[in-house]
């Protein structure tokens, strides 16, 4: 679904992957939001991150987005200090997505002319994709008066149809009914296997297990586990990761 016709800035764009970290350090008061002694996302694959309200997934995602600069410890895009103009072929999608004061359609084909497609081909291939996102009743619509689950899906059908070859989610279903969340689930599986590297939050281990291929489970601002999904829940090798899985309140 995210064939993307790249030319311009997006055909010289230098690989992203790998996204490496290293000994990031935040802390706020005196207290540690994260603390990662080493990280690198590569190769293929959805990566799940997981772990309990406030064990900073989305304070690492941002970090690694180069959003935000650690207090210590650095963050390299294959080798380089993150550079979103550069690296154009990087997306995101936060937990309150940001879209244009313009139709459903214009949004999704803004992104794609942004990468490339000439207006005929951002035409064809934003109709495609809201047509798999089930939104094509929609597209004429202004994006200011969707809902907050359509303007997620929206935001997320933007981010997959740009084509990134990296993509990051904030918790990409959380105000999903259960049909949209199984397309959006279909969408972001399909764009995987396709080679698009996702990295993304979730707070539905059901889910987690459905999509990742490697699980990050972090608490207190560490990653406590990072295993393949079935070794971390059928094999959790920490007593936080067994209580967490178990559905128990780790402090
Ligand atoms: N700018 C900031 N100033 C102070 N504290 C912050 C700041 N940003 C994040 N934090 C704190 O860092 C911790 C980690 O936050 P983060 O949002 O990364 O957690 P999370 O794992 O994504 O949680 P949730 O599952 O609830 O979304 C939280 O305790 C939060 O209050």
């Amino acid at each position: 679904m995210h064939e993307v016709v790249r030319s311009g800035p997006q055909a010289a764009a230098k690989p992203i992957l790998p996204v490496s970290a290293e000994r990031l350090f935040v802390r706020r008061k005196g207290r540690v939001l994260l603390d990662i002694e080493a990280l690198t996302i590569g190769g293929r694959g959805t990566t799940v991150l997981v772990g309990p309200n406030g064990a900073g997934k989305s304070l690492l995602l941002n970090v690694l987005a180069g959003l935000r600069a650690p207090d210590s410890g650095r963050v390299l895009w294959n080798g380089e200090p993150p550079n979103r103009q550069r690296y154009c072929r990087f997306g995101m999608v936060l937990q309150r997505p940001v879209l244009l004061r313009r139709s459903v359609r214009a949004n999704v084909e803004f992104a794609l002319r942004a990468v490339g497609s000439s207006a005929e081909q951002a035409r064809a291939q934003a109709h495609r994709a809201l047509e798999a996102a089930g939104l094509l009743a929609l597209a004429n619509a202004s994006a200011r008066v969707l809902s907050g689950g359509e303007m997620q899906r929206l935001a997320l059908t933007r981010a997959l149809a740009a084509g990134p070859d990296l993509l990051f989610l904030d918790e990409p279903t959380s105000s999903l009914d259960p049909a949209s969340m199984q397309t959006i689930e279909a969408m972001v599986r399909n764009a995987s296997e396709d080679g698009m590297r996702i990295v993304l939050i979730a707070h539905d281990l059901a889910q987690a297990r459905r999509l990742g291929d490697e699980i990050i489970f972090m608490h207190r601002g560490k990653i406590v586990e990072h295993a393949p999904t079935d070794r971390f829940f059928g094999a959790p090798a920490t007593p936080e990761a067994q209580a967490f899985i178990a559905g128990k309140i780790l402090i």
